[in-house]
C-alpha cells in the first residue's frame, strides 16, 4: 500500500524522520487502516537508551513524523481529495509533546497507532499510541499547521 510519505514532493522529501531522499534518516512510512493512521519501524541496536530499551528520542521522533503524516492526510480526506493531488497540503509540527508510560523494549518492530482528535483550520491534532510487544509504551500528541508556503523560505510543494 502507498504510504502517505510516497506522495511528498522530491523537493521536501529530505526529512530526517520521514524524507524517502534521507539516505540516513528513519524513512518512516504511514498509511490508514480505516480510521488509524500506522506506522511501523523496527529500532536497531544503536537506538538504545538503557541497554535493551529504546531510546526516548527516537520514539519523539517516530511521532512527530508519523503525526505530520497522519495530520495531512486526514486533511485531504476530509477534502475528499487523493493523497498527492494538487495543490499539496503539507504539515509541520507546532507542538509535540509525548508521555513514556513505561520502558520501551528493543526487541523487534513498533507500532504508532494514530488518531485524528481534531482539524480545525490549518491546524491538525494527532494523538498517538507507541506499541512494543503488544503493550503501549508511549503516548504522544502532536498539533500539526499546514506548512506556510513561505516556510523557511521554501516552498511548500
Ligand atoms: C513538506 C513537509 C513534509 C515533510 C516534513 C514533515 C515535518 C516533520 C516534522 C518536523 O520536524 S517539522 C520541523 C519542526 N517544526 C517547525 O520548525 C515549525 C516552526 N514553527 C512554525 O513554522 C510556525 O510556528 C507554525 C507553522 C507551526 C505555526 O505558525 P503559523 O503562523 O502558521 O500558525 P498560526 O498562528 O496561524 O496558528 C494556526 C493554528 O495552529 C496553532 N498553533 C500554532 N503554533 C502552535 C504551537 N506551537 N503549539 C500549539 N498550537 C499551535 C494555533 O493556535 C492556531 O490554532 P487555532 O486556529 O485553533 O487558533
Amino acid at each position: 500500500m502507498e504510504a502517505f510519505q510516497d506522495h511528498y514532493d522530491d523537493a521536501v522529501a529530505h526529512c530526517y524522520g520521514c524524507g524517502r531522499n534521507n539516505e540516513h534518516g528513519h524513512q518512516i512510512k504511514t498509511c490508514w487502516e480505516g480510521e488509524e493512521t500506522v506506522t511501523r519501524f523496527t529500532p536497531e541496536p544503536y537506538h538504545t537508551a538503557i541497554p535493551g530499551f529504546v531510546y526516548g528520542g527516537l520514539i519523539a521522533s517516530l511521532v512527530d513524523c508519523h503525526s505530520t503524516g497522519s495530520a495531512a492526510a486526514a486533511m485531504y480526506r476530509q477534502q475528499n481529495r487523493e493523497l498527492g493531488s494538487q495543490p499539496p497540503m503539507r504539515f509541520v509540527t507546532g507542538s509535540l509533546h509525548v508521555d513514556y508510560l513505561k520502558p520501551t523494549p528493543l526487541d523487534g518492530a513498533l507500532e504508532l497507532r494514530g488518531r485524528i482528535v481534531e482539524i480545525k483550520g490549518r491546524k491538525v491534532v494527532v494523538e498517538t499510541d507507541v506499541i512494543a510487544c503488544g503493550e503501549v509504551t508511549a503516548r504522544g500528541r502532536v498539533v500539526a499547521v499546514q506548512m506556510p508556503a513561505d516556510f523557511g523560505g521554501a516552498k511548500a510543494a
